[in-house]
């Protein structure tokens, strides 16, 4: 065992596990236990924090003569554990073996199965042969057999868990998904995800950071993190639901023009953001929306949502409030609309921070994951290079709304709709097709918006321009804890050992 230092412990909730340790023979010959006639020993396995939020297995071993004490010891602190009920003892676990990188099924079996293992979780792996697979199993199987459900993909693949388990509890609890006013029934279950994609926003901005072991960690010891959820409608059709970012304009484009180019993995979104870049292309149209006037915080605030956020707390209970007044009632919501028409080139509305290892602080840093509203950034027409200055204040230290072109409002719900509405755009698109090559040959700076944008939606794209939205509070749960404040004295924190706690 490596030397620890004095005054350190670990919360019973961060052991993973005990386990009698059997002693080989070299091992008794070796060091101080050599003295001992007959040691006995148990190994307690922990959470170990290093920095930037990462977190390993680390394990720390006790000797002792005596085998009854040594088995009390085992026994007393398995009931510590037992005790600890928010822990999944079963799981149901989706693999997507084609996102990111394509390494999903070798991050599974090597890093994360065996601390499931060790951590007596029993699981169920299903390795998707298709899209929507998981999410059409979701709507049928026995899922009250299970503590939990873990996706291993990326943004796109948590995404179809989701839409699987909204879902399903809408059609057991009979609520009609496509009623724009519809109050969903809350997800209890919760959702853990194992980060194999190419973005990795929604784990990165509920952990910390995109790493296998740390989410698998946080999903053995049963953290919980609600999260607000946007319903996304057309024409009184349900589309989508939406937790990470709704972007029309440039994220849209950057989106449409990435499928094409999946063979690539996660670099095609390098090449299509480039390409849309330099593209500049604008669109026109109508953003109404409902300012939340419940939440406590601002878009420009200087603290980010934390662990333990009080600003998602207060949410919580009003929203309890809320539900023992009225139960599920259909929301009939006379509050004022805010009406903004223009040119823009991209209107991105995040109901978290969105970051990403592509943007440490994400689209809108001070967004919360569970206070009920969504941050909605307008972009306007401005130069490239204005455009630009703006893309690179995501990845530095700067205010990126601190420009005249950028405009950004908390809100619970909004709606757009295109200059070009849809119906028109079928006959533009087709003029645009024929005689796009030439138009733009003809005028080669040109930013011309000939037909709509589409809606990226947590990394699919919508099929209608014209949406409408609403923030339901708290929807689901993962297992996450939000992001905690930086450890002060991270060298003490990456040490940390059981042996003071016993
Ligand atoms: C000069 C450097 C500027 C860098 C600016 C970086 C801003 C990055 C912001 C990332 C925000 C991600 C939001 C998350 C969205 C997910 O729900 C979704 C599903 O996974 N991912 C994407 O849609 C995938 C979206 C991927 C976006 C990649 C954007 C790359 C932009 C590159 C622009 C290059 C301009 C260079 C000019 C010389
Ligand atoms: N077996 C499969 N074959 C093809 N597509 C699949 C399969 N399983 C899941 N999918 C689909 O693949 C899409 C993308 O997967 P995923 O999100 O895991 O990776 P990604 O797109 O690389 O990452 P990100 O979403 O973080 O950008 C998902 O929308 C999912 O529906
Ligand atoms: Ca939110």
């Amino acid at each position: 065992m490596s030397p620890v230092p004095e005054n350190c412990f670990v919360p019973t909730s961060e052991i993973i596990a005990v386990e009698e340790t059997e002693l080989n023979k070299k091992q008794c010959n070796t060091g101080k236990w050599q003295k001992m006639a007959k040691p006995h020993a148990f190994t307690v396995y922990y959470v170990k924090k290093a920095r930037n939020h990462r977190w390993r297995c680390s394990d720390v071993t006790f000797w002792c003569v005596d085998e009854h004490l040594c088995n009390q010891w085992i026994q007393a602190l398995k009931e510590l554990l037992e005790m600890q009920k928010s822990r999944p003892k079963q799981l149901l676990v989706y693999i997507n073996p084609y996102g990111g990188k394509r390494q999903g099924k070798r991050i599974y079996e090597q890093k994360v199965a065996p601390l499931f293992s060790l951590a007596s979780i029993s699981t169920d792996v299903v390795i998707t042969e298709h899209a929507n697979h998981a999410k059409d199993n979701l709507l049928e199987v026995n899922i009250n057999k299970y503590d939990g459900v873990v996706c291993v993909g990326g943004d796109g693949m948590f995404s179809e868990v989701m839409h699987g388990l909204i879902g399903r509890m809408q059609k057991d609890s009979g609520i009609d998904q496509n009623n724009p006013k519809a109050p969903l029934v809350q997800c209890n279950i919760r959702i853990g995800i194992i980060p194999a994609g190419s973005t990795d926003c929604i784990c990165y901005s509920t952990v910390g950071i995109s790493d296998p072991v740390t989410s698998a960690l946080h999903i053995i010891i049963g953290d919980c993190q609600p999260l607000d959820v946007s319903s996304v409608h057309h024409n009184n059709t349900f589309l989508k639901y939406s937790v990470s970012l709704l972007g029309y304009g440039f994220y849209g484009d950057i989106l449409k023009d990435s499928e094409k180019k999946r063979w690539m993995g996660p670099m095609r979104y390098d090449y299509s953001g480039f390409k849309t870049f330099l593209s500049h292309h604008y669109y026109e149209g109508t953003i109404s929306f409902q300012p939340a006037k419940h939440a406590l915080g601002s878009p420009r605030d200087k603290d980010s949502c934390r662990t333990g956020c009080y600003i998602c707390k207060k949410s919580e209970q009003q929203l309890a409030e809320q539900q023992k007044e009225c139960g599920l009632k259909y929301e009939e919501d006379e509050e004022e609309w805010k009406v903004i028409k223009g040119k823009f080139l991209a209107i991105n509305a995040v109901n978290m921070s969105c970051a990403c290892p592509r943007s440490p602080k994400g689209l809108s840093p001070a967004a919360h994951l569970a206070d009920g509203s969504a941050d909605l950034i307008l972009v306007r027409k401005c130069s490239r290079f204005d455009f630009l200055r703006y893309l690179v204040r995501h990845t530095n230290q700067d205010d990126q709304f601190d420009f005249s072109f950028v405009d950004v409002h908390r809100v619970k719900s909004f709606q757009f709709t295109s200059k070009l509405s849809d119906d028109n755009e079928s006959s533009v698109t087709d003029i645009g097709k024929k005689r796009f090559g030439q138009f733009c040959r003809d005028h080669p700076a040109c930013c011309c918006n000939i037909a709509n944008s589409t809606w990226n939606c947590d990394g699919e794209t919508l099929d209608s321009s014209a949406i409408e939205v609403r923030v339901h509070c708290q929807l689901m749960k993962l297992f996450a804890r939000g992001i905690e404040e930086n450890c002060k004295d991270e060298a003490a924190c990456s040490q940390s050992s059981v042996e003071q706690l016993l």
